[in-house]
């Protein structure tokens, strides 16, 4: 046989193996990033700014962990501002919520936190609080490995987040966080993908796109 171009002979990379290899690279770069901290204030302003106006009295994050975005200092000052903001609101106390993983359903429920909240570790080594009660968040913040073009949303490769959203009734209206350097122009959503709501990023809202 005629010497062929070894690349050619290899498979073109499924989808599935392109995502695996941009999670570590995007894991990767994230880790790096020199200006971290800035972009971690950018995004807090913008989190802030952006839920101005929201009604919503229950939250959810995340605890951040692999270089992620922290959520939670803009929730606190978002749970505090309530008294102020909204008289009529201002009663029902606004409460922030944290996934927990149900592990023979393979989703997520989330549980009210608190600072200083008794947590402990999940199988992935998260904390997660501790025998507080079960809530539905209204809005709902979700970490992004990577994002793409319409709100699809790279993860850790799960399903956590696709899972729990088809299955949750009502739905949360959903809040991509990542950093900008975490664009995939690639990204095309998968058939079980469920598409955030917005996408905010330290440069802004880049999910949806104003019109031009
Ligand atoms: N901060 C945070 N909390 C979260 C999530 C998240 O994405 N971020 N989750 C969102 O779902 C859930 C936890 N899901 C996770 C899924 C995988 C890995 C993880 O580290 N996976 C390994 C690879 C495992 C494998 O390939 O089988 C890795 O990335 O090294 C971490 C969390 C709930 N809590
Ligand atoms: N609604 C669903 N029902 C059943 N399986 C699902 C559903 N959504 C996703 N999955 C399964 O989860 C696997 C991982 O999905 P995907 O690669 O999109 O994860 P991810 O969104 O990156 O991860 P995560 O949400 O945990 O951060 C898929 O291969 C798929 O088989």
């Amino acid at each position: 046989m005629e010497n062929i171009d070894p690349a050619r002979q290899r498979p073109p990379l499924d989808p599935a193996a392109a995502k695996r290899q941009w999670r570590e690279r995007l894991v990767a770069e994230r880790l790096r990033l020199p200006d971290r901290l800035a972009r971690n204030e950018a995004l807090q302003r913008v989190m802030r700014v952006w839920m101005v106006g929201r009604v919503d009295t229950v939250v959810g994050a995340y605890w951040p962990i692999k270089g992620e975005f922290d959520p939670l200092p803009a929730l606190h000052r978002w749970q505090e501002a309530a008294d102020v903001e909204d008289a009529t609101q201002a009663r029902q106390r606004r409460r922030i919520a944290l996934p927990v993983i149900d592990k023979v359903a393979k989703t997520l429920r989330f549980h009210v936190w608190y600072p200083g909240c008794p947590t402990e570790a999940d199988a992935y080594g998260i904390p997660k609080p501790k025998d507080t009660e079960v809530v539905q968040p209204t809005l709902l913040f979700v970490p992004c490995v990577g994002y793409g073009p319409g709100g699809t949303r790279l993860g850790y490769g799960g399903g956590f987040y696709d899972r729990t959203l088809a299955a949750l009734q009502p739905r949360p209206f959903t809040v991509g966080l990542a950093y900008a350097n975490a664009f995939v122009p690639w990204l095309q959503p998968e058939p079980h993908d469920v598409p955030l709501d917005a996408i905010l990023t330290d440069q802004g809202v880049v999910w949806p796109v104003e019109a031009e």
